[in-house]
C-alpha cells in the first residue's frame, strides 16, 4: 500500500542513492539532477532564530552541534523514520554505514567532525550534504534539510564572503520549485525583519511552498502577543503559521529532557490566554505531523513527473552510452581487428571525398582547370622572347661566326630556356593537389566518428597517411619534371620543317635593303617561331601534367594510402596495439559517470516500481 511511510521512505532511498553518486543538486550540470526533482523540506532561519531547537524538538533529541559562530556549515539531510513504540532509538550516517549510534552526544560529535572533514578547520561552507537517519518511536516519517543559518556578519577566522556564500547556498535549495520551505522566525523580533521570511518571499512570492514557524513565543514582552502573525494578518501564507515554544537557554543548561520539553510546550499552549483557541494547531509535535502529511501529498503528486524524468534520463543516458561505444576488448586479435576496422572506416570516407558523395575532390579538378592554365599563361615568355633577348641569345650561340642560314643553336637555346619555365607550374600543380589531399585526410579523420574515442590511433593514422602523401608527392614531382625534361630533350621536328613555308605564306619578310632592318625582322621572326612552339608545348603539358599528377598522387592515395601502415600494424605486439587504442581519459570518465547515473536512475525506477506494486 502507498502509505506515508513508503512514499517518504521511497524519496529517502532515492535521495541517499543520489548523494552516494554525487548528485545533490547544482554542481555537475551535464546531467539532469534527480535530486532536484525530489520534494524536500528545507529549514531556513537567521542565526539564533531557534532553528536547531525546532529540529531537535521535532526529533525529540539533542543531537545538533552547538556553539558560537556558524556551526551548521554543510546541509544536513535529516531522515526521520518512525519505529514501533518501545523500540530503541538509534541514528545512522550514510558515510558510516553499519554503525548504529545510540548515544546522541556521539551523533552531535560526528556531525561536527564530518563537517570539518570536508570543510577543513577553515570554517568554510560546503554544499555536500551529510545524511543522518534517525529511527525512533518518537518521530513521524519526515525528511528535513537543515541549512546554515543566515547571518549578517562573518566572525573571526571566517572569510568575508561567507555571509553571501551562505545566502547563495540556502537560496539554491529554496528556489527549487520542489522545495518546501520551513521558514523560522523568532516572535520577539519584528516579522518584517526576519531573514527567513525575506528569502521565502523572494523565491516563493505566493507563499504556497512556505510554512511559517514562529519561535520564542514565551519570550515576547509582557502584554504583547503574536496573534497578528499566527493568524496570518502580518504576513499571509497559504499554509497556517505554527507557533513554537522551545527550551530556553536555562532549560538547555539544566539538561531538560526533550520529551519533558514537548509536554511543557503542550501545556503552554493549552493554558495560554492568548493562544488557547489555537492550541491544537501549535507546537513542534503538530508541526512535525503537518509537515509529514504535506510532504507525503507533495511526493504523491510528483511521482508521475519523477517517473517520466527518470525514463527520459535513462533513455538519454543509454543513447549516450551507445554513442560512447563499448569498452575495448583485451585480446590482441580483437584489438587488431578493431584497428583495421577503424582504418577502413576512415579510408572509406576519404575515398568518398575523392570520388564525390562528400565535397573536396572537386578542388583537385579546380587545380587542373584553373590554377595550372593560369600559371602557364603567366609565364614570362614575352620577356624571354623579346627582340633584345633573342638577339642576345642567338648572338651568343653563334659565337665568332654568325649563322649562315638559320640560327640552329640559337633556336635550341631559346627553346630550352623557355621550356625551363614550365617546371614551376608543374611542381606547383603537384603541391596544390598534395595540399588538397592532405586537407581531405584531415577532414576524413574528423568525420570518422568511431575514431573520436581513440586520439592516439587517430594521430597515428594521420601521420601514416601524411607520410604516404609525401611519398606520392615526391614521385609525382619526378614524373611531371620528367615530362618537361622530355619536351626539352627532343623537339618536334615537323613543326620546324613547316616553318619556312608558313613564313612565306605570312609574307612578313621585310624588303632586305638594309642589313639592320633585316636582322631585326629576323630576330622578331625567331622570337615568334619559338613562341608558337612553346605555346604548342604548353598545350601538351596542360593535358599531360594532370594525368601524371592523378596517376602518381590521387590514384595512389585511393589505392594505397594506408598500405604501409597496415604492414607496420601487422608487426605490432599486443601491448603496442593496446597503446594505439588508449582512449581519451575524459571519455572513459564520461562513460563511467554515465554508467553510474544510469545505475542510479534504474535503482530509483525500481524503488518507485516496488511502491506501485505494493499499492
Ligand atoms: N525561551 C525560549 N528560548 C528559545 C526558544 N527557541 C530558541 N531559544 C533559545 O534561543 C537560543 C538560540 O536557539 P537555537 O535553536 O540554537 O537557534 P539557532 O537558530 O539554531 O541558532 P544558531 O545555531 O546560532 O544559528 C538558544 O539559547 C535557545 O535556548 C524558545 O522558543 N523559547
Amino acid at each position: 500500500m502507498t502509505t506515508m511511510e513508503s512514499l517518504i521512505g521511497l524519496v529517502n532511498r532515492i535521495q541517499r542513492a543520489c548523494t552516494v553518486l554525487g548528485d545533490y543538486g547544482g554542481g555537475d550540470s551535464t546531467f539532469s539532477s534527480l535530486w532536484e526533482a525530489l520534494p524536500t523540506v528545507a529549514v531556513v532561519g537567521g542565526q539564533s532564530s531557534g532553528k536547531s531547537s525546532v529540529l531537535e524538538s521535532i526529533v525529540g533529541r539533542d543531537f545538533l552541534p552547538r556553539g558560537s559562530g556558524i556551526v551548521t556549515r554543510r546541509p544536513l539531510v535529516l531522515q526521520l523514520h518512525k519505529t514501533e513504540d518501545g523500540s530503541q532509538e538509534y541514528a545512522e550516517f550514510l558515510h558510516l554505514p553499519r554503525r548504529k549510534f545510540t548515544d546522541f552526544a556521539q551523533v552531535r560529535k560526528e556531525i561536527s567532525d564530518e563537517t570539518d572533514r570536508v570543510t577543513g578547520k577553515t570554517k568554510q561552507i560546503s554544499p555536500i550534504p551529510i545524511h543522518l537517519s534517525i529511527y525512533s518511536p518518537n518521530v513521524v516519517n519526515l525528511t528535513l534539510i537543515d541549512l546554515p543559518g543566515l547571518t549578517k556578519v562573518a566572525v573571526e577566522g571566517q572569510a568575508e564572503t561567507i555571509v553571501q556564500d551562505i545566502e547563495n547556498m540556502v537560496r539554491s535549495y529554496v528556489e527549487k520549485p520542489n522545495s518546501i520551505i520551513l521558514a523560522i522566525s523568532p516572535a520577539n523580533q519584528d516579522i518584517a525583519t526576519s531573514d527567513a521570511i525575506k528569502l521565502a518571499r523572494e523565491v516563493d512570492p505566493t507563499g504556497e511552498r512556505t510554512f511559517g514557524v514562529l519561535t520564542k513565543l514565551d519570550l515576547m514582552d509582557k502584554g504583547t502577543n503574536a496573534l497578528d502573525v499566527l493568524e496570518g494578518r502580518s504576513y499571509r501564507l497559504q499554509h497556517p503559521w505554527v507557533g513554537i515554544v522551545n527550551r530556553s537557554q536555562a532549560d538547555i543548561n539544566r539538561n531538560v529532557d526533550m520529551i519533558v520539553a514537548r509536554r511543557k510546550e503542550r501545556e503552554y499552549f493549552a493554558t495560554s490566554p492568548d493562544y488557547g483557541h489555537l492550541a491544537s494547531k501549535m507546537g513542534s509535535e503538530y508541526l512535525a505531523k503537518l509537515l509529514s502529511k504535506h510532504l507525503e501529498s507533495v511526493i504523491r503528486a510528483r511521482i508521475p513527473s519523477i517517473t517520466s524524468l527518470i525514463n527520459k534520463s535513462v533513455e538519454e543516458l543509454e543513447s549516450e552510452m551507445d554513442h560512447l561505444g563499448r569498452p575495448i576488448a583485451v585480446d590482441a586479435g580483437a584489438q587488431l581487428y578493431l584497428i583495421l576496422e577503424l582504418c577502413r572506416a576512415f579510408d572509406r570516407i576519404f575515398k568518398e571525398h575523392l570520388d564525390g558523395g562528400r565535397p573536396g575532390g572537386d578542388r583537385i579538378y579546380g587545380v587542373f582547370d584553373n590554377q595550372l592554365p593560369a600559371a602557364l599563361r603567366k609565364l614570362p615568355f614575352d620577356r624571354h622572347l623579346s627582340i633584345q633577348n633573342v638577339r642576345k641569345v642567338v648572338s651568343e650561340a653563334d659565337g665568332y661566326q654568325p649563322h649562315l642560314i638559320a640560327p640552329e643553336q640559337g633556336y635550341r637555346r631559346l627553346i630550352e630556356g623557355s621550356l625551363n619555365f614550365f617546371r614551376g607550374p608543374a611542381e606547383a600543380s603537384v603541391d596544390a593537389v598534395h595540399f588538397v589531399l592532405k586537407e581531405l585526410v584531415r577532414k576524413s579523420l574528423g568525420e570518422t566518428k568511431e575514431l573520436k574515442r581513440f586520439p592516439t590511433l587517430q594521430a597515428e593514422i594521420a601521420a601514416a597517411a601524411n607520410a604516404s602523401l609525401e611519398r606520392f608527392r615526391d614521385e609525382s614531382k619526378k614524373s611531371v619534371l620528367r615530362l618537361v625534361d622530355m619536351e626539352s630533350s627532343y623537339l618536334t621536328v615537323d613543326f620546324f620543317r613547316r616553318l619556312p613555308q608558313e613564313v612565306e605564306k605570312g609574307g612578313n619578310n621585310p624588303p632586305s635593303s638594309n642589313v639592320d632592318r633585316y636582322a631585326e625582322g629576323q630576330f622578331r621572326r625567331i622570337g615568334s617561331n619559338v613562341s608558337s612552339y612553346v605555346g604548342m608545348v604548353a598545350e601538351t603539358l596542360r593535358n599531360t601534367i594532370p594525368k601524371a599528377v592523378v596517376y602518381c598522387q590521387v590514384r595512389e592515395a585511393k589505392l594505397s594510402l594506408l598500405n604501409y601502415f597496415y604492414t607496420q600494424i601487422g608487426q605490432k605486439e599486443g601491448k603496442q596495439l593496446a597503446q594505439l587504442l588508449d582512449e581519451d581519459p575524459a571519455l572513459m570518465e564520461r562513460r563511467l559517470q554515465c554508467a553510474k547515473r544510469l545505475e542510479l536512475y534504474k535503482a530509483a525506477r525500481d524503488e518507485i516500481d516496488s511502491v506501485s506494486w505494493a499499492r
